[in-house]
């Protein structure tokens, strides 16, 4: 058998060969496609007698190359990390500067059903609200105002780095507060065609995490509803026998820990390792509230519905700690005056219930921006021994009781949030407002208690000269966040590119001689495109191995008596033991590691055809590197979820049922 190699093409990396024939053909030389197949390569002039015999110095080469690149993709790591560090900090200055707990209010826009007037109650600007009433005009001043227009990608591009700053590892808490049928629910959930913060930040969290290699996600969810003073399990599964109302009913406790760490009691938490998973869940805990919505008589504007992910963080970027965070995504029951409505018997007490609970919601909020010592998390409690002490007195127990009981389970709301709205947390309340002459008064009090929320901040008003160097320091912060998130996904692009470089050498080198895949190597190829398969990075990793194994045909793959030949300890060395292997425990199929070889003999083809086919066939399977992939949840398509599957918005008939039981209060007057 003659082979004909050009020795000085032996000594080159492959990179270089790469290079050399890109520019020859125009290609770009870090492009992957268009490179010739090696069948194409021309004929060298160098000749061996005997396939197996290949230099020594050219396997040296190769493990050079796999070396220098193991040592390029950590030093990009690295770099990655330092990056990270620095985008986390000035995002975490940013939004202290701007506020832990900030307050924006959505105006919802003009139903088919609504009365409109010729002049609007209503008028924004992009940090004002101007309400008219009688003839006064009243201005409340918040972070920021979304107006009739604003569309759902508008809300969560406000909300999006506050997300970022869960998955950095602070707890988060964003809530929607307002009157009932204000659009609540809609800025939260959505529709199936406008999906709201939820669905879109599920998708969000998911396609960060699955782009940051350094450190390693995993999430788990819960959701539980706050109605009349029961917190309900809405992911609990089904017992057989029993209806699900039952079943949901049951009541947790809340545990707080000595480290301020709030844990609801047998509250049901799932793992989720994708956005799919976590959509499925979603659907399934709205369906269960509508399901009791329907169900119980007017708890549907009634109930508090929070939806909870418990993201924790381990890995190289965190020091091998174990770092868990939460993101807490409230719809708040709808806020009535009770006194304008004249409401009796259990809807006063829902009404009741409802505005204790967010009155007492505001105190903590306020207590926590005046950095108080004392956070009445449980005031409300407090209050209602007393009140019941009183009322034993006059021996009205039966009575005080109730009340009692109604009101330590209303103040369980702020006990659940307790940890994701104290220091360190960062919380948003969304308040929603209607646009109509009729519902003025309750704009005013929704606005109220926003003000009252972020008075603190808002009474300490900053001199022009002081807001102004504010401004200019977050605009400075946010260049930096930018800047080094921008470099942070060149480094990024960097690697993967490295990565698949790094991977085709070791195909190659395995292929050559006969030694496998180190498991605890850097095999993978490029990172998935999060808007394809959004996963767990680990995840992902696994599957793009599984990937990469498959993708060797049988030949190439060790058998059982080669796996015994080879073990794990040879294997782990390739780097710096591989080359001293001895040429005889290759295979005649072998061929040397540079893939300048030519060749006549006929056989020899054919391996190199189908050597070169693998590669080619990994590139097309692989996702192509993109320098930037955007997660942001504003694509709102979700494209492996099957259509029964699917975040959708309540059904359309169960919704006429629901509208039907969405009584307002006023208009019980
Ligand atoms: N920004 C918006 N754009 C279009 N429609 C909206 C908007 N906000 C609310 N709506 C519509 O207004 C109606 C009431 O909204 P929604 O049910 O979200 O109110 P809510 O505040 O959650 O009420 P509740 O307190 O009873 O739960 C729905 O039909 C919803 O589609």
């Amino acid at each position: 058998m003659l082979v004909s190699v050009d020795e000085e093409e032996l000594s080159l990396p492959l990179e270089n060969i790469r290079e050399a024939m890109g520019s020859a053909e125009g290609l770009d030389p870090d492009s992957l496609d268009g490179l010739p197949m090696l069948s194409e390569l021309p004929p060298t002039t160098a000749s061996y007698t005997d396939v197996n015999v290949v230099p020594e110095h050219d396997k040296k080469a190769l493990e050079e190359t796999i070396f220098n690149f193991k040592g390029e993709i950590s030093g990009l790591r690295s770099k990655q990390r330092s990056l990270d560090e620095k985008r986390r900090e000035a995002l975490n200055s940013i939004l202290d500067l701007k506020g832990s707990i900030r307050v924006f209010c959505r105006v919802r826009p003009f139903l088919s059903s609504d009365r409109k007037r010729i002049r609007e109650p209503i008028s924004t600007g992009s940090e004002k609200v101007l309400v008219r009433l009688a003839g006064s005009r009243k201005e409340f001043s918040l972070d920021k105002i979304l107006a009739q227009e604003a569309t759902q990608e508008d809300v969560f591009v406000e909300v999006e780095p506050i997300l970022r700053s869960a998955l950095d590892g602070h707890n988060i808490c964003i809530l929607a507060y307002g009157q009932t049928g204000t659009g609540k629910t809609f800025t939260m959930e959505g529709k199936r065609d406008r999906l709201g913060i939820v669905p879109r930040a599920l998708k969000e969290i998911f396609c960060q995490a699955s782009q940051d290699s350094s450190v390693s996600f995993t999430f788990s969810m819960s959701m539980l509803e706050v109605y009349m003073g029961s917190l309900r399990d809405l992911l609990t599964p089904k017992p057989s026998g029993r209806t699900y109302e039952t079943a949901a009913k049951s009541n947790l406790n809340i545990q707080t820990h000595r480290n301020g760490f709030v844990e609801v009691e047998g509250l049901t938490d799932l793992n989720v390792s994708d956005f799919t998973q976590a959509s499925r869940l979603y659907t399934k805990g709205r369906h269960a509230r509508s399901t009791s919505w329907t169900n119980v008589n007017e708890a549907s504007s009634r109930s508090h519905c929070l939806t909870r992910i418990n993201i924790g963080r381990s890995g190289e970027a965190i020091k091998g700690k174990v770092e868990v965070s939460k993101l807490w995504m409230v719809d708040l029951g709808g806020s009535e005056r009770l006194l304008k409505t004249g409401a009796t018997g259990q809807t006063l007490d829902e009404g009741k219930a409802i505005n204790l609970s967010l009155s007492a919601l505001g105190d903590v909020i306020a207590a926590l921006k005046r950095k108080r010592g004392h956070v009445p998390y449980r005031q409300v409690l407090a209050w209602c021994w007393a009140l019941s002490f009183n009322f034993s007195l006059s021996l009205i127990i039966l009575n005080a009781e109730i009340k009692s009981v109604m009101i330590i389970a209303n103040s369980k709301l702020t006990q659940i949030l307790q940890d994701t709205l104290g220091d360190g947390s960062k919380a948003l309340m969304l308040v929603h407002i209607s646009p109509c002459e009729e519902d003025v008064g309750e704009t005013i009090c929704t606005l109220n208690f926003a003000q009252r929320v972020r008075a603190v901040e808002s009474n300490r008003e900053l001199s022009e000269e002081l807001k102004k160097h504010k401004e200019k320091k977050i605009s400075e912060l946010d260049r930096q966040r930018k800047d080094a998130e921008e470099e942070w996904q060149k480094m990024r692009g960097q690697i993967q590119k490295t990565e698949i470089l790094l991977h085709e050498k070791q195909k190659l080198f395995s292929s050559t001689y006969q030694l496998f895949d180190d498991p605890n190597d850097i095999t993978v190829g490029p990172q998935e495109d999060c808007r394809e398969v959004i996963g767990t990075p680990r995840k992902a990793e696994t599957a793009m191995r599984k990937n990469n194994c498959n993708s060797l045909p049988r030949f190439m793959t060790s058998t059982a008596a080669s796996r015994h030949r080879q073990s794990p300890a040879d294997v782990e060395i390739i780097p710096s033991r591989a080359r001293f292997l001895r040429l005889d425990t290759r295979s005649s199929f072998q061929f040397s590691g540079s893939q300048s070889l030519s060749y006549s003999e006929p056989n020899f083809r054919t391996v190199l055809r189908s050597s070169n086919r693998i590669s080619r066939y990994a590139e097309h399977n692989t996702p192509p590197v993109t320098d930037n992939p955007k997660c942001n949840g504003s694509d709102t398509r979700i494209p492996s979820t099957p259509r029964n599957k699917r975040v959708t918005p309540s059904q359309p008939n169960l919704r006429g049922t629901l509208s039907r039981h969405r009584r307002r209060m006023s208009d019980l007057v």
